[in-house]
């Protein structure tokens, strides 16, 4: 088990009778329960963030498939990357349609249903570039917000910059990280075990150097509790994180 100090957590207990000995029931009738997960690539944030969802009966936001989706519609519109007043007002123009059911991804741009190619490497090689714009980043945080209101305040939203500029004041929130070797390792088993050594490895951690120029994504902010997922499963992973969040929405947000 390797969650951050004090969180008190424990892998593999019931989700139903935790830690704390708050029954995971009781937080799901809560009216308003804001689960925020930040962490580098590869550490487990979908994954885990859409199951926590589903388990307390959440909405889910992928706030990295809203910088995806505006890579893909700068890409798409020829607009240059490294034109920043460009890029700026393409997120604001953004026609964006992102669903938040955990159980179903549904990103479309203008109508266009891009929830694959936003994964390609096209766009994972150019995302850093827009999510390193800061007015581009003012848009989609301001999304964001939009998001997480409209929820009701019933939501799981992870990515970078979650617990500290997107809902700093969320009930739980969650520095998620595991050791660079194994999310390369996961990270190479998820593209298929890809061959090529350098092509993964830009991947994950070239990709975390230029975007930890934005953003402090690797380590945790006052009040935000470390989860390190390297040497847990999936599912102590969610237990962990779902420990976090039975404990503190026993204290008012
Ligand atoms: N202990 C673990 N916790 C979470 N995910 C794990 C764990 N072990 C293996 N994985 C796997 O790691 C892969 C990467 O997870 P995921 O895509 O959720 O990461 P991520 O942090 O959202 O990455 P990115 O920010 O690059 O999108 C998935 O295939 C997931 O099943
Ligand atoms: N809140 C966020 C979310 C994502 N990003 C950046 C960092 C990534 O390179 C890119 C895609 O995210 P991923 O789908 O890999 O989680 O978007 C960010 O800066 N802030």
């Amino acid at each position: 088990m390797n969650t951050g100090t004090n969180t008190g957590t424990g892998a593999g207990t019931d989700a139903a009778h935790t830690a704390a000995g708050t029954p995971a029931g009781a937080v799901r009738g809560r009216d308003q329960l804001v689960v925020a997960v930040d962490g580098p690539s590869g550490s487990g944030k979908s994954s885990v963030s859409k199951e926590v969802a589903r388990r307390f009966g959440l909405a889910y936001l992928d706030t990295g498939a809203m910088y995806r989706a505006l890579t893909w519609w700068c890409l798409d519109r020829g607009v240059d990357l490294a034109d920043a007043a460009a890029v700026a007002d393409a997120a604001r123009e953004l026609p964006l349609d992102q669903g938040t059911d955990p159980d179903r991804e549904s990103v479309l741009v203008a109508g266009t249903d891009v929830g694959e190619e936003i994964r390609g490497a096209r766009v994972t090689e150019s995302v850093s570039a827009v999510a390193t714009n800061p007015a581009a980043r003012a848009a989609l945080v301001a999304r964001q917000q939009e998001v997480i209101a409209r929820s009701g305040r019933r939501i799981v939203a992870e990515g970078r910059d979650i617990t500290t500029v997107v809902a700093p004041d969320a009930h739980a929130r969650i520095l998620l990280t595991a050791d660079e070797r194994a999310r390369m390792a996961r990270r190479g088993l998820q593209n298929g075990g890809t061959p090529d050594a350098e092509q993964l490895h830009q991947q994950v951690v070239g990709r975390d150097a230029k975007d930890s120029t934005i953003v402090n994504f690797t380590e945790a902010a006052d009040g935000v509790v470390t989860i390190d997922s390297s040497d847990l499963t999936v599912e102590q992973t969610v237990q962990a994180v779902i420990d976090v969040v039975v404990r503190a929405a026993g204290r008012p947000a």
